[in-house]
């Protein structure tokens, strides 16, 4: 250790024992989280150990859960890295537990930084790095800085960090954004670009996710209505608040969203919901004066319409003509309309706040971690920890201390620290036992008595710490074999298996259109949707899509990523997905080159060219002339062709018979009509289907 870093360590235990006993309250933001880090967390100041990161699985779902907030953040971490290009900073964006989601890096601050552990995927919270920006400023939930020998960690003295924290409508904190260099100097105005930065990135958040509701957007100055610093509050069609931004309760002297939140707006501002609206449309959005209630001070308001009605549709001027949407969880957010999911969610909702155990069995991709997170954020664990352990892809010999965990020197290598394991990490949250069947035999036994007495002991440990989670496992393997082989105990799986839900495989799935939409979406920077047209529609409804959900999102990713304009097509699909699409000769088969064993026929066609050539075997009638069949493709683009072949496919399996190939393909006779139409398709029997 440096001389710098021994020093530092005697300084922390100074400090920190100082204070003990004396005024902790009144101590500063620094002494307080250095208490926090030497008496709760048990760190050592100068510890060296490895900074701790999540593995890539988990880093993007983390992702994905805040993917609203990580798409607007990305182009004001962008504005703000310009803003302060050349002065060695970089900017970070983490989600509530620390975790380093995004990093925006000076070339010549990024390799110090990942040394430090300014990396993605790194975890920053003040437990695990102790004193540091993004870390304490989740806990003191307010922007601050912490410069240099402020922080905890010797290792960690080199940085200067300027961090505020982003909450959500209903005053969840949900990240951090941060701005951390090596610079000797703490520069004040960066802490000010970072909050202007947050504050930025909550309003688009806000205006994204209330699109589809009106909202009111004010200021005391009508030249402020639109900027920065404008307040925000969605409301429903009836005028019913339905949130209001960090700003807007700040401008109207609110201190939480529960002040406002359910009531009708005209008992915050003196006027008529509908006559607001009117006068906004007229004044075509100037802002227009406006009272609040308790003060009678003047403010000025545009209302916007929402994006999906249409500027036709007006406020209901009774709030008995429509009842005020039921507020909807995270897993009637999984509800697009599919028959099987309808029933598993309608089930889960029913066992959420029973304590019984839930197996989610499905093929790889179906959405089942997915569909756990969601039955975890829809009850009343959803405040607490949902850890994950995928069984399969922890090697055998680590498996047991990830999960139970280890006391210090427990074992040859094992850290100083010693490790809690997932076990206790879930402790008053939700365990998701991924991939269970594969979980070594032996391990299985210790897991089934941890399950039955409520309790774990680390490895290493003699004193059993009472456990308290939400079991959900998953796999996709078939556990009845699995049991009947030898590799699964029986006892084990009556533990496991409360309630079992089958996830449905995309193909099966009827509300495909709706998740496609709703993964591009998803995939979309905020603000600006992709669309897709109905060609492109058409085709990825009718992949088989081995690779379930995860296999169309990382498509759908790689053409957004990809396109040139925020309208998708089938010439915008990636190349390669093409070359299958052509190779494999059937769309519902081998779509992407990644199936196995799951076409339902075999084409030797072996590359776009097959598609233009003569009609390949197999996709029609012995006797077809070959011949019509290649002209009739010769007007036809690759992906008519490879649609047309699907069909050829279809109507064989289905004999020809088009009522069976429409319900096949979900879509009614008349769509199939047009569709034999425009690519030419006749019945070899020419005299049938008129
Ligand atoms: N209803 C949904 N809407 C949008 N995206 C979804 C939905 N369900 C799952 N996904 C997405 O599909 C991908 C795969 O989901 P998830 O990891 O939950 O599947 P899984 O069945 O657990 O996979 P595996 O068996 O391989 O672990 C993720 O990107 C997830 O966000």
């Amino acid at each position: 250790m440096s001389k710098f870093a021994v020093e530092h360590v005697k300084r922390v235990h100074s400090v920190v024992h100082d204070r003990i006993g004396s005024d902790r309250v009144g101590a500063n933001r620094i002494t307080r989280s250095w208490i926090r880090c030497l008496n709760e967390y048990q760190l050592d100041p100068g510890s060296c150990a490895d900074p701790e990161v999540v593995a890539p699985v988990e880093l993007q779902e983390r992702q994905e859960r805040l993917a609203d907030v990580q798409a607007v953040a990305k182009v004001e971490m962008a504005n703000l890295y310009q803003q302060l290009a050349g002065s060695g900073y970089a900017i970070m964006l983490t989600d509530s537990e620390g975790v380093l989601l995004n990093y925006f890096g000076d070339p010549g601050f990024t390799h110090a930084a990942s040394r430090t552990g300014l990396m993605q995927g790194a975890v920053w919270s003040e437990r695990v790095q102790g004193t540091n920006g993004m870390g304490t400023c989740l806990v003191e939930r307010r922007p601050l800085t912490v410069h240099q020998d402020e922080h905890y960690l010797s290792r960690n003295i080199g940085l200067s960090c300027a961090a505020a924290p982003i909450f959500d409508h209903g005053g969840e904190l949900v990240g951090v954004l941060d701005a951390s260099g090596e610079s000797r100097l703490a520069q004040q105005h960066t802490l000010a670009l970072v909050s202007m930065s947050v504050q930025m990135i909550e309003n688009r958040v806000f205006l994204h996710q209330f699109r589809h509701d009106f909202i009111l957007r004010f200021h005391n100055r009508p030249e402020f209505v639109g900027t920065l610093s404008e307040g925000a509050i969605a409301l429903s069609v009836t005028g019913t608040v339905l949130a209001a931004s960090r700003a807007a309760l700040s401008l109207l002297g609110y201190s939480s969203p529960l002040d406002v939140v359910g009531r009708d707006i005209c008992e915050l501002f003196n006027l008529t919901f509908s006559g607001l609206v009117d006068s906004s449309v007229k004044r075509a959005f100037h802002p227009v004066p406006i009272f609040e209630v308790r003060s009678n001070a003047r403010f000025f308001a545009v209302v916007y319409q929402p994006v999906a009605l249409g500027s036709t549709r007006r406020p209901q001027r009774s709030s008995a003509a429509l009842p005020e949407p039921v507020p909807r969880t995270a897993l009637d957010a999984l509800q697009l309309g599919d028959p099987a999911m309808r029933a598993n969610i309608e089930t889960a909702k029913r066992v959420m706040e029973r304590n019984v155990a839930v197996v989610l069995l499905g093929e790889t991709g179906t959405g089942k971690e997915r569909f756990a997170r969601a039955m975890h954020l829809s009850g009343s664990r959803a405040s607490r920890p949902f850890v994950a352990i995928n069984c399969a892809s922890i090697p055998e010999s680590l498996v047991e201390s990830e999960l139970f965990g280890y006391r210090s020197g427990a074992f040859t290598g094992a850290s100083k620290e010693g490790q809690r394991g997932k076990l206790l990490q879930a402790n008053g949250g939700t365990l998701f036992l991924d991939e269970i069947g594969d979980m070594p035999v032996a391990l299985q036994a210790r897991l089934l008595r941890v399950l039955e007495e409520r309790e774990v002991v680390p490895l290493g440990g003699e004193v059993p710490v009472k456990l308290d989670i939400r079991l959900i496992s998953a796999t996709h393997c078939d556990l009845a074999q699995k049991i009947e082989s030898g590799a699964f105990r029986e006892d084990l799986y009556y533990r496991l298996q409360g309630v079992t839900f089958t996830l449905p495989p995309l193909r099966e799935r009827v509300d495909r259109c709706a998740l496609i939409r709703q993964l591009a979406f998803e995939e979309s920077d905020a603000g600006s949707p992709v669309e897709l047209d109905d060609s492109l529609m058409a085709l990825l409804e009718r992949q088989r899509w081995p690779g379930n959900l995860r296999q169309l999102r990382h498509l759908l990713r790689t053409m957004i990523a990809l396109r040139e304009t925020d309208r998708l097509t089938v010439h915008d699909l990636p190349p390669e997905f093409r070359h299958n699409l052509a190779g494999s000769g059937t769309v519902s088969g081998t779509a992407t080159g990644m199936a196995h064993g799951m076409s339902t026929a075999a084409v030797p066609g072996t590359g776009p060219a097959s598609i233009h050539a003569a009609a390949p075997a197999g996709t029609m009638d012995a006797g077809a002339d070959a011949k019509a069949e290649a002209k009739a493709e010769n007007r036809l683009n690759a992906f008519e062709c490879a649609e047309r072949e699907v069909l050829l496919q279809e109507l064989k399996r289905h004999q020809w018979n088009l009522s069976g190939v429409a319900r096949e393909l979900n879509i009614s006779r008349n769509t199939l009509y047009r569709k034999l139409q425009r690519l030419n398709i006749e019945h070899p029997d020419k005299s049938l289907f008129h």
